[in-house]
């Protein structure tokens, strides 16, 4: 059973389709990036699985029950950190986890939840004084409560700092090795490739990619960047390069020392082949990945460099 399956999934509001007949599905135990500019439809995807929002056609399952007839099953095993949290000024740490538990109708312990979170310090102080980092580990707390079969996150790391993102994903981890789902939103690449098992990327309310980190970054033409260092370049050795039949590109990146910058579909062998047999010596080569950046902007500019 998957642990979300989204099957032609419409949403509009009014004139705007937000959501275009979207489907996927979320493996039990895996974590699973979900990607996408701003007004993509992250959050009204989020918002139909948790049954804030109904579709306007489609099927959605979460943890094997309907999003709209069973979302109380639903939402008693998830753990939520929606975007936009909000806090109560007046209510203390512990008395927001207490609320949850009582929501939830499950036990925790709100200092043990706390120190995952970093944030015991806090445990008797109100809200109202809190940073935003602060709150937002709190939010993460309370989606922690009564260890959840799935967690859902939305964009998890606005308004923490470096560290606390770190701490982030380390939970994230955590939680997937006691066994949980983990679904979360994000723009911010790093955090994706750092714990995501799979990603998909959304555009305009379609999902235009869904694969690991790595089969994404395969499919994206600029696949392998090769960077050389030679001895001399001229503009017999630059043709003969991107004629290469894996060669989408070539260019001369700097004079001094001439070094040549190759963009490689399959193996670089060829590259360093054909210089070479050229009489071209080979001082340096250094090779990088498209990084999931190059991915996302190559699936979300509106004209797609594939
Ligand atoms: N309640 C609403 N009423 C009208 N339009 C809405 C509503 N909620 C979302 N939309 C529209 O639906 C589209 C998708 O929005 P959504 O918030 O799901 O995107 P998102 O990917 O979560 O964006 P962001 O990254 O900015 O949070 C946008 O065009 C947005 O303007």
């Amino acid at each position: 059973m998957p642990a979300i399956a989204v099957d032609g999934l419409t949403k509009s509001y009014g004139q705007t389709l937000a959501l275009d007949d979207l489907s996927f599905r979320v493996e039990e135990g895996e974590v699973f990036g979900f990607l996408g500019p701003n007004g993509a439809g992250k959050s009204t995807t989020i918002n139909v699985l948790l049954d804030f929002v109904r579709p306007t056609a489609g099927q959605v399952e979460v943890l094997g029950f309907d999003a709209q007839t069973r979302s109380r099953e639903i939402r008693s095993r998830t753990g939520v950190l929606p975007e936009g949290y909000q806090t109560y000024e007046r209510l203390t740490a512990r008395q927001h986890l207490e609320f949850a538990m009582e929501s939830k109708g499950v036990e925790d312990d709100p200092e043990r939840l706390l120190e995952r979170v970093d944030l015991v310090d806090a445990l008797d102080k109100k809200a109202g004084g809190y940073s935003k980092g602060m709150a937002q580990r709190l939010m993460l707390a309370m989606a922690l409560v009564g260890e959840p079969e799935l967690l859902i996150l939305d964009e998890p790391s606005t308004g923490l700092d470096p560290n606390g993102a770190r701490e982030m994903r380390e939970i994230v981890r955590q939680e997937n090795e006691r066994g949980a789902t983990v679904f979360f939103s994000s723009h911010i690449m790093e955090q994706v490739e750092a714990v995501c098992d799979r990603v998909g990327i959304l555009r305009d309310g379609e999902m235009v990619a869904v694969d690991s980190v790595e089969g994404l970054r395969d499919s994206v033409s600029e696949g392998t960047t090769l960077r050389v260092t030679v001895d001399r370049i001229d503009d017999e050795v630059l043709q003969a390069v991107r004629s290469l039949p894996d060669v989408s590109n070539a260019a001369v990146e700097d004079e001094q020392p001439p070094t040549l910058v190759v963009q490689v579909e399959g193996s670089k062998t060829a590259v360093l082949g054909e210089l070479e047999n050229r009489g071209v010596e080979v001082h340096d080569f250094s090779t990088a990945k498209a990084s999931l950046d190059d991915v996302f902007r190559s699936y979300t500019t509106e004209v797609q460099a594939r």
